[in-house]
C-alpha cells in the first residue's frame, strides 16, 4: 500500500491533467465517473490526512466562511477599457494611428502603408478579472473595479472550474498576473435563471449580470454553484515576458493550464481583420456565449510597448463592436 502523502501527490497530478484537459484543451481524457472516483479518493486521504492538506488541491476550490466585506486590491499595472471602432473607417484610423506610432509611412486614404501583423478575438461580454500566480500557485484574484483599485475575490475566483490552482508545465515567471474575462454561457445562464425561477430567488437580465452577480458574492459557496467560466486575454504585472508576441504569449499561457479563446487568430493587415470581424458576425448568434465585437491588438509585444496607452485606453488595442442586439431585432 502506498504512503498516504505519495499516493495523494500522484491523485492532485493525475486530477490536475484530467483537469488541464477537459478545461484547456476541450478533450477529456477520462469519463467524469472515473473523475469524481479519483476526486472522491483524494478527499478521504486528505480527510484521514488533514496536515497533508495545501491550497493547491483540487479539493480547496470552495472556500470556508461567508466574507462580511471584499477587500481591494491595488493594479500595479492598470486595467485599461478598449477604445472602440464602430464602422470600418474605425478601423482603418485605427490602424494608420498604429503605422503612425511606430513610425512607418501611416499610410493615408490612398495608399495601405505597411501591413501591420494584429490577433484577433471575440470580445467576450463577460466582467474583466486578475489572476495573480507566484510560483506557479494562484494567490490572488480581483475584480478590474475603477481599473487602478479592485476588489479581492481571491476565495470566489478558485470555485470557477477552468481557472487553475496551479500553472502546469514549467517555465513559467515567478510573478505572473493573468488577466481575462469571467462569463457565463448562454446555456448556463438560462439553466441558471430556471433554478433561480424554481427556487423563487433572483433572475438575471443577461449573461453578464448573471456572471458579475455571481462572482461578486460574499459566499463563495453560492459562487462555486453558479456556471461561471474564465478566458484569458492578457497579462498584468510579469517578472518576464512569456513571449514576443500576443498570440505567442497566449499559446504559451495555454500550455501552462490557462484557458484562451479557441478562436484567437493572427491577422496580417487590416484587411484579414475585418475578414475576421464578418465570419465572426456571421457565426455570433452560434457562439455559446455573448460577445459584443472582436479585440484587435498589435501582435508584436514591443511595439505594444511602444505605442503605449492614451489616458484609460491602449493605442495597440482597439474593440470593434457590433451593433447592439436590441438594434438587431427592430
Ligand atoms: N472582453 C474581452 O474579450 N477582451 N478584453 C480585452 C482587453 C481589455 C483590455 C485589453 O484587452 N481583450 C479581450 N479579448
Amino acid at each position: 500500500m502506498k504512503e498516504p502523502a505519495q499516493r495523494i501527490l500522484e491523485l492532485r497530478t493525475e486530477l490536475d491533467v484530467h483537469n488541464y484537459r477537459y478545461y484547456v484543451l476541450d478533450e477529456p481524457s477520462v469519463p467524469d465517473a472515473e473523475y469524481d472516483r479519483l476526486f472522491r479518493e483524494l478527499q478521504a486521504l486528505e480527510a484521514e490526512h488533514p496536515e497533508l492538506v495545501t491550497p493547491d488541491s483540487p479539493t480547496q476550490r470552495v472556500g470556508g466562511e461567508a466574507l462580511n466585506a471584499f477587500g481591494s486590491v491595488r493594479h500595479e499595472v492598470p486595467m485599461l477599457s478598449l477604445g472602440n471602432a464602430f464602422e470600418e473607417d474605425d478601423l482603418r484610423a485605427f490602424d494608420r494611428s498604429v503605422q503612425n506610432g511606430l513610425g512607418l509611412q501611416g499610410g493615408d486614404l490612398f495608399g495601405a502603408g505597411a501591413e501591420i501583423e494584429y490577433s484577433c478575438e471575440p470580445k467576450l461580454d463577460g466582467l474583466a478579472v486578475s489572476l495573480l500566480y507566484r510560483d506557479g500557485q494562484l494567490v490572488r484574484g480581483a475584480t478590474r473595479g475603477d481599473g487602478t483599485t479592485g476588489e479581492d475575490i481571491s476565495v470566489n475566483v478558485r470555485t470557477i472550474r477552468n481557472v487553475p490552482l496551479r500553472l502546469q508545465g514549467s517555465g513559467w515567471p515567478d510573478v505572473l498576473e493573468v488577466r481575462g474575462e469571467v462569463f457565463m454561457s448562454r446555456a448556463g445562464f438560462e439553466r441558471l435563471n430556471a433554478s433561480q425561477a424554481e427556487i423563487g430567488g433572483k433572475t438575471f437580465a443577461n449573461p453578464r449580470n448573471a456572471a458579475a452577480g455571481s462572482l461578486r458574492q460574499l459566499d463563495s459557496k453560492i459562487t462555486a454553484s453558479r456556471p461561471l467560466e474564465f478566458c484569458c486575454y492578457g497579462l498584468g504585472q510579469h517578472s518576464a515576458e512569456p513571449a514576443a508576441t500576443q498570440v505567442g504569449m497566449l499559446q504559451r499561457l495555454k500550455s501552462w493550464g490557462v484557458p484562451i479563446s479557441n478562436e484567437l487568430k493572427l491577422a496580417k493587415g487590416i484587411d484579414d481583420c475585418l475578414a475576421y470581424y464578418r465570419d465572426i458576425g456571421e457565426r455570433r448568434m452560434g457562439l455559446p456565449y455573448d460577445i459584443d465585437g472582436v479585440v484587435f491588438k498589435v501582435n508584436n509585444i514591443e511595439d505594444q510597448q511602444q505605442l503605449g496607452f492614451r489616458a484609460r485606453t491602449p493605442h495597440w488595442a482597439i474593440a470593434h463592436k457590433f451593433p447592439a442586439m436590441e438594434e438587431l431585432t427592430e
